[in-house]
């Protein structure tokens, strides 16, 4: 049998990432001379992409400023480190390597931009991801565009696929590139869990490894090969 691939959403899924994306955040608005928002506050900005958290960023905090969105954008981009108070979550590096030296074969999908999203898995750890479809990587294309999903999951072969996330947006990429899903608890969704119709749930990422290999048809325990 082909391997079983596991594709996986990085921001609130592999990583906690919402303090780096607010440190950013709150040197923009240092810039401008506007106060900072709290993390929490950060999350809500999360999971279109960073280009519409900083449009949402601004908006909470007074609206467009004259320099422009786009020029804002660009700063955001500049002042980022992905690496900065960026962790993996408990076991998420763990579960991985679990699946990966069963013969799983595992990429990454995220809104984020290709070059950072590599830098801070390297960073963390995830030596076992071997495809990334990152935000720049389909012109004109992010999440839930099942195109996201597909360019993640084709350079690793043809066996069955499984996506986890942690977001309304990844359920719906799920949902429309026809993969079963699995729902990490601790990410920064933005509603209840049972509204986005999850093949399963998981708190800790110690669970991942059982209910990948049951959402890919395969019996507890087995690999590949
Ligand atoms: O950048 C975002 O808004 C979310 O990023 P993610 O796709 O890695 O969760
Ligand atoms: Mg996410």
């Amino acid at each position: 049998m082909s391997a079983p691939r596991l594709i996986c959403d990085l921001d609130g899924t592999l990583i906690d990432s919402a303090a780096s994306l607010c440190a950013a955040g709150n040197a923009l608005l240092a810039e401008l001379g506007r106060p900072p928002v709290t993390v929490e506050t950060y999350k809500t900005f999360i999971g279109k992409g960073m280009d519409v958290q900083v449009e949402r960023l601004l908006a909470h905090s007074g609206g467009a400023p004259e320099a422009g969105l786009e020029a804002c954008r660009r700063r955001f981009r500049e002042l980022y480190d992905p690496t900065a108070h960026s962790r993996a979550y408990p076991g998420a590096v763990a579960a991985l390597r679990r699946l990966a030296a069963e013969g799983w074969r595992i990429g990454v999908c995220t809104q984020k931009p290709q070059a950072p999203a590599w830098r801070v898995l390297r960073a963390l750890g995830f030596d076992m991801i071997e495809s990334l479809a990152g935000g720049d990587s389909v012109p004109g294309a992010l999440k839930p565009d099942p195109r996201m999903l597909a360019a993640a999951a084709a350079p690793l072969g043809d066996g069955p696929a499984v996506y986890v996330g942690d977001s309304e947006t990844d359920a719906e990429t799920a949902r429309a590139g026809d993969m079963p899903f699995l729902l990490f608890l601790g990410g920064y969704r933005h509603g209840p869990a049972e509204a986005m119709h999850p093949a399963a749930v998981f708190a800790h990422h110690d669970a991942l490894p059982a209910l990948a290999r049951a959402a890919a048809g395969l019996a507890p325990g087995a690999g590949a090969a």
